[in-house]
């Protein structure tokens, strides 16, 4: 496989990963398009590291199997599968220069350039980065974040089958990072190479991916473009791991005409809902769904305000519903600016913001119910 290039498309089959006792990948199956900029979205020991590098081939699966561009890597060096790894923890040379540690890639017997050309080459992929300014430093001079993005830049710098990247943007402040984003996405070998990017970031995943893949506990939740994912969330994991303030979930059941009951009282919803009466069910709605003080959506809400809270130019604002629940919304400044705590409010939401999912349950968290 040496001397491989051309971007790759990859895909992990039914891959199961463990460390001992401890289940790291419970059977993952991922597939990402060539050329795709795909953004794996977890919590912490949901098995995003242990995925990429399975990939990468620094990990061999117990069973399963990855692909890269259909062909099964089982047995194939991580040198030879011609794919680039950047970790969390980034392996550098400290004492060496930036410059060093960027060209050293392009010296290496596979990705050799001339001198000069690799001198280009690493000088545009640094301007990119925004450290051209820091080249004749030693790495070990540098500050983490200056360090993370000389860390991108020797993954950047040779040419790949596919780029894997492990938080390549955590330890960027967060103007730094959004600037970062952008930049990353434009650059022309980022958007023409199949790129793998693990983040536990959910606005850096909706910011990036083209498609996203929700992982919990080993397992791939759900995956697919931002859209899906934000309006069609398979469950209340995927439902919870977008949005900040967090989505609303107010517990109901299904009355016998097939609608909507509030647990908590207060109200009914006239929507069909496709469950037996009785059940125990969940209204997901997101706070930058819900209208202060107008009428007319499909759900009206009555409550008094408990918490006001000023998001630059959006308020949340903290409503506390007739039966005692609490949920959040985010309206204009405007809209909010004059409300006091246990002022009386109103709230809408039209009828394609609702959400309705199963009640959650020990083992699993509620499924949303069709549509
Ligand atoms: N070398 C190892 N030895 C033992 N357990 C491991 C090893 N590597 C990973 N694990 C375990 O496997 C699970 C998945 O780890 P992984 O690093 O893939 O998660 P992650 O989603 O990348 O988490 P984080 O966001 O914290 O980096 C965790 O429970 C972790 O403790």
């Amino acid at each position: 496989m040496t001397g491989a290039t051309g971007s790759a498309s990859i895909a992990l089959r039914g891959v199961h990963k463990s460390y001992g006792r401890n289940t790291a990948l419970d059977g993952i199956e991922l597939t990402v398009a060539e050329g795709e900029f795909f953004c794996l979205l977890g919590p912490s020991g949901a098995g995003k590291t242990t995925t990429l590098k399975t990939v990468a081939g620094l990990e061999e699966p117990d069973s399963g199997a990855v692909e890269l561009d259909g062909r099964d890597m089982t047995g194939v060096e991580p040198y030879d599968r011609g794919v680039a790894m950047c970790f969390e923890s980034y392996a550098l040379y400290p004492h060496r220069s930036a410059y060093d540690n960027l060209a050293s890639p392009l010296r290496s017997p596979k990705y050799r350039l001339p001198a000069a050309e690799a001198r280009v080459k690493v000088h545009e992929i640094a301007e990119l980065l925004g450290i051209k300014g820091l080249l004749e430093r030693p790495v070990g001079a540098l500050s983490n974040g200056q360090r993370q993005r000389v860390a991108l830049g020797r993954v950047l710098v040779r040419p790949a089958r596919a780029f894997l990247l492990d938080e390549p943007l955590s330890h960027l402040d967060a103007k730094l990072r959004q600037a970062m984003r952008a930049e990353l996405k434009a650059i022309g070998d980022v958007r023409r190479t199949t790129t793998l990017y693990v983040t536990h970031d959910s606005v850096e995943a909706l910011a990036l991916g083209d498609r996203i893949g929700v992982i919990s506990d080993g397992r791939i939740v759900q995956t697919g473009p931002r859209e899906d994912i934000w309006h069609r969330p398979y469950d209340t994991f995927v439902a919870r791991a977008f949005g900040r303030p967090l989505i609303n979930l107010l517990p109901g059941t299904v009355t016998a005409d097939g609608h909507f009951a509030s647990a908590e009282g207060g109200f009914e919803l006239p929507v069909d809902v496709p469950a037996a009466a009785g059940t125990a069910v969940q209204l997901g709605v997101r706070p930058r769904d819900i209208t202060l003080g107008e009428e007319g959506g499909a759900l009206e809400l009555t409550g008094t305000v408990y918490v006001t809270e000023v998001l630059g130019r959006a308020v949340e604002v903290t409503v506390r519903l007739e039966g005692g629940r609490q949920l959040s919304l985010v309206a204009p400044r405007a809209a909010a600016a004059g409300l006091r705590v246990d002022d009386p409010v109103r709230l809408s939401v039209g009828l394609e913001n609702l959400l309705l999912f199963e009640a959650d349950r020990p083992e699993r968290p509620g499924r949303r119910i069709t549509p």
